[in-house]
């Protein structure tokens, strides 16, 4: 059976997690929360690349790629992005694969600026609010 082929995009400042207000996003940083992707992936035997970037092009760039290379499934944090990019949206619209939006945090719960999701356009699915255990849930649509 062809091995999944998964891409996971954390947005900008994901790299602080862990540092500040763990109140609101958890206390582990975004290499436990990768680890956590890895060990998986291992054990389902399939490939997975995870990329954090402060840089919307960046995150652009990965998801272009992703269109020809044979990724099965997108699981994308935006984070601010997730409420100012058309840019990304416009970037996954393209993308034929699998799109899991994931939110650490319950944005709906949050300030009213964080309730609009450009990303949702497109997303198969929303994960919000579970923390990392988000991410893993995402994988788990391949099972
Ligand atoms: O809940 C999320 O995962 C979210 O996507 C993530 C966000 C996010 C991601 C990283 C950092 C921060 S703010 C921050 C900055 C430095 C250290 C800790 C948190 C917000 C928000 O911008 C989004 O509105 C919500």
């Amino acid at each position: 059976m062809r091995a999944h082929k998964i891409l996971v995009l954390h947005g900008p400042n994901l790299n602080q997690l862990g540092i500040r207000q763990p109140e609101i996003y958890g206390h582990e940083t975004l290499d436990d929360i990768n680890s956590r992707l890895f060990e998986k992936a291992a054990v389902n035997g399939w490939d997975i690349t995870c990329l954090q970037s402060n840089h919307e092009g960046d995150l652009i760039d990965a998801i272009h790629a992703a269109r020809t290379d044979g990724t099965g499934l997108i699981v994308i944090n935006p984070a601010a992005y997730t409420h100012t990019s058309v840019a990304i949206l416009d970037a996954l619209n393209a993308y034929e694969g699998g799109v899991i939006e994931v939110h650490l945090s319950n944005i709906h719960k949050r300030e009213s600026f964080r309730h609009h999701s450009y990303v949702s356009r497109r997303a198969d699915g929303v994960i919000a609010g579970l923390g990392s255990r988000g991410y893993l849930l995402a994988l788990d649509t391949l099972s």
